[in-house]
């Protein structure tokens, strides 16, 4: 991983004082200091070899797959048990040292960014499928598990786990995010999926949220400790188990591709698809920009037009009615072009090129980085949203694809931009910020699947109001009285 010399020579440039900020917390902030006092503590809780200071390995952890400029952590720790996360945490809290729980590094709003220093805790090393209890369709996962590792696994069982962010996330990252993907119209986000987590709190405290190894679909046993955790991005204490509920994979899978002229026939599509209460799986949305970009990226040669990407589970008896009967909407609603995937690789071609979307829509600038955005509104309200949205890139005169989960009211822009043209970005900026505000006058939310992190926190006061983010305040003193976790993110 790095050599005994290299950490060596970063020990020594390891030693040095950080100044801990006073944070917009009761508890102020006692000085706090990363030396190699401190680091050495580290290295004997979970061994030299997990430890490190290097630039490389700190670099690594100071960001994610955003547009926010990394902030480096002090020191990484690989923990490879509870225990160790427990003394660390601990260690962390008694000298006020910032730990920031680090999952793959896959998040899109800056939540491993270390604001002010402090420890990176990677839990890669933790990396076992603890319990598969088939029968009643669900398993328990160490931090280092990651959703295609789990499935692979699952492969021979006959079960699947269906969230799917288009990145290869853990699953406890994907807890602490409330992740979602393009199957969540049929079997939810995380918030659905989660029977119970074991937790760290910064004062070394270990406890499972649903009580220790339950593991039952519903439960009414006092607060929902687990929904406290999933969505708290690290800010509340470190996952370090999580149950979750698993899925026969369908005996008959069928997607499918259609087009219309218009967005308002393509949403209006989806709405009457819902409310006929056909359980779709997936339900995407790419609008004539992303269609192109779609083309040229993962050569396909579709008609370039506003698009829905549908994909049917189900017993092979019946599934082909539901096909039917969404055939006759779509048609209803000027939409054409209906076509079915062929094959599975044809299938798994097509859905993997939209979980690379934001790539092709990145490559429409060539040498430019992505910048995503993400809301959600109840879908009745969704056309408005989208239409609104396309005519705010339009006017700015920048490309802005869109690309979603439209059978959750949820889409993306994802801009290409060159970050140093400063006027493009400008503009990006405040679509995104504008069309997050639409959102909320739409009785929507400001980020359907990726979290406040760093970038939305100002939204958030939008969207839960001043009483609403000082409970969320309240609760974060609750367990974090030092403010140690995660410091910087989801409030300001
Ligand atoms: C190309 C591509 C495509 C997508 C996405 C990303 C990329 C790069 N994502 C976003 C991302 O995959 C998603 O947010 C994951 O849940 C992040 O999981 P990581 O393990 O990478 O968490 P990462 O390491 O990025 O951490 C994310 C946050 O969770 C916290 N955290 C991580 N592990 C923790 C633990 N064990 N305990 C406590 N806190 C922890 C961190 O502190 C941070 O605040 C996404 N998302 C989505 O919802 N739908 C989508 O469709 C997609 N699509
Ligand atoms: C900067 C990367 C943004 C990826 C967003 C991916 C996503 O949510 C999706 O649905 O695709
Ligand atoms: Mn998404």
């Amino acid at each position: 991983m790095y050599s005994s010399v290299n950490l060596l020579r970063s020990l020594t440039r390891a030693h040095k004082t950080i100044q801990v900020v006073a944070r917009n917390y009761s508890v102020p902030a006692k000085q706090a200091s990363v030396t190699s006092t401190f680091v050495g503590a580290l290295r004997k809780i979970v061994g030299d070899q997990n430890v490190s200071t290097s630039d490389a390995v700190r670099e690594q952890h100071g960001h994610d797959e955003s547009h926010h400029a990394s902030s480096l952590p002090d020191v990484v720790v690989f923990a490879e048990s509870v225990e160790q996360v427990s003394q660390v945490a601990k260690f962390c809290n008694d000298n006020r040292v910032p730990l920031i729980p680090f999952g793959s590094g896959t998040g899109l709003e800056g939540g491993v960014n270390a604001l002010e220093g402090g420890v990176a805790l990677n839990m890669n090393k933790m990396n076992k499928i603890v319990e598969l209890n088939s029968q009643d369709f669900d398993c328990t996962v160490q931090p280092g598990v990651m959703r295609i590792a789990l499935n692979t696994f699952l492969r021979d069982t006959g079960l699947w786990f269906p969230i799917d962010p288009g990145a290869d996330a853990s699953i406890c990252g994907m807890c602490a995010t409330s992740a979602s993907g393009t199957n969540a119209v049929r079997y939810g986000t995380m918030r659905e999926n989660v029977l119970n987590l074991q937790v760290v709190l910064p004062d070394g405290r270990v406890f499972d949220t649903a009580g220790k190894g339950r593991r039952t679909k519903k439960t009414s046993a006092g607060y929902n400790l687990t929904n406290l955790f999933v969505g708290s991005e690290g800010t509340l204490g470190i996952i370090t188990q999580a149950t979750i509920r698993l899925y026969g994979i369908p005996e008959k899978t069928i997607a499918a591709v259609c087009h219309f002229n218009s967005v308002q026939d393509a949403v209006d599509t989806v709405v009457q698809i819902l409310q006929c209460g056909i359980p779709m799986a997936k339900l995407e949305f790419l609008d004539d920009t992303a269609i192109n970009a779609f083309n040229k990226y993962s050569k396909y040669n579709m008609t370039v037009a506003n698009s829905l990407f549908l994909e049917f589970h189900g017993p092979a008896q019946g599934l082909e009615d539901q096909f039917d009967a969404v055939k006759e909407l779509v048609e209803a609603n000027n939409g054409f072009g209906l076509q079915v995937a062929s094959d599975v690789d044809e299938r798994t071609r097509l859905w993997k090129a939209r979980h690379e979307m934001v790539y092709a829509c990145t490559a429409l600038v060539p040498g430019s980085r992505p910048y995503s955005t993400d809301v959600c509104v109840p879908i009745s309200n969704l056309p408005e949203v989208i239409i609104k949205t396309k005519e705010m890139i339009s006017e700015a005169g920048v490309q802005g694809p869109i690309v979603g989960h439209v059978g959750d009211g949820n889409f993306h822009v994802f801009f290409p931009i060159d970050r140093e043209d400063k006027e493009t970005l400008n503009k990006v900026t405040d679509i995104s910020k504008r069309m997050a505000l639409l959102g909320l006058s739409l009785n929507g939310t400001c980020t359907g699947e990726h979290g406040i992190g760093l970038g939305k926190r100002e939204l958030l006061i939008k969207e839960l109001g001043e009483h609403g983010v000082e409970v969320m305040k309240q609760v974060k003193q609750a367990f974090d009285p030092n403010g140690i976790m995660n410091p910087g993110k989801v409030f300001v």
